[in-house]
């Protein structure tokens, strides 16, 4: 049976409501973008496979709600994972100040082995609007706070303009991928049929 060796890489993205978490997802994972803004309820998956030194990835995007009412989100929904991506809005201030408050809970919930070096990214957000002329949040500011966190990667992003998503995500997979070196899981190819009773074929293994 031929097997293929895939790792799987848990990404879990935190942020205020109306931030552009789904909208920076979106974009990333299917390139488009929607001015409707529709909340997140609960939390929601999308995966990417992605190539880096000739080894097959698989990141496993979380995008969870920002509206308190919607979040319900049990402490084995945090665990496990190898990124956190704490996003903000550069127009609004309070989505800044609560990053602190999304990191700290994220902590707590996740209890990572090594909590001093979890990797985390943050996401300045909506860097288009108003032609940048709304901005609240410097980005010497925001780098700041990064900074004192331990030296946390900070990228500013237009989720609506696809600007610098990317190469924040680029960047997201590799601390993922820093922190689970050595975990992997095997996706089989192919499954063999045992009495007839499983499909043929896996179809988790698309590429
Ligand atoms: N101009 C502009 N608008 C954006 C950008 N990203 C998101 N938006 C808009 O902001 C609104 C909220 O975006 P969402 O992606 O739904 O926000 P969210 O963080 O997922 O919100 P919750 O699911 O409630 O936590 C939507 O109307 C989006 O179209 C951006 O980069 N630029
Ligand atoms: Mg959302």
């Amino acid at each position: 049976m031929a097997s293929r060796r895939r790792m799987l890489l848990k990404v879990i993205i935190l942020g205020d409501s109306g931030v552009g978490k789904t909208s920076l997802l979106n974009q990333y994972v299917n390139r488009k973008f929607n001015n409707q803004y529709k909340a997140t309820i609960g939390a929601d998956f999308l995966t990417k496979e992605i190539q880096f030194e000739d080894r097959l990835f698989t990141l496993q995007i979380w995008d969870t709600a920002g509206l308190e009412r919607f979040q319900s989100l049990g402490v084995a929904f945090y665990r496990g994972a190898d990124c956190c991506v704490l996003v903000y809005d550069v127009n609004v201030a309070k989505s800044f100040d609560d990053l602190n408050n999304w990191r700290e809970e994220f902590l707590i919930q996740a209890t990572p082995s090594d909590p001093e070096n979890f990797p985390f990214v943050v996401l300045g957000n909506k860097v288009d609007l108003d032609g940048g002329n709304s901005r609240v949040i410097s980005e010497k500011t925001a780098m700041a706070w990064c900074v004192s966190k331990g030296n946390i990667p900070h990228f500013e992003t237009s989720a609506k303009e696809g600007f610098n998503v990317d190469a924040a995500f680029e960047c997201i997979a590799k601390n993922a991928l820093k922190n689970e070196p050595e975990e992997e899981i095997y996706l089989p190819e192919t499954i063999d049929v045992v009495d007839g009773g499983w499909p043929q074929k896996s179809t988790s293994c698309e590429c």
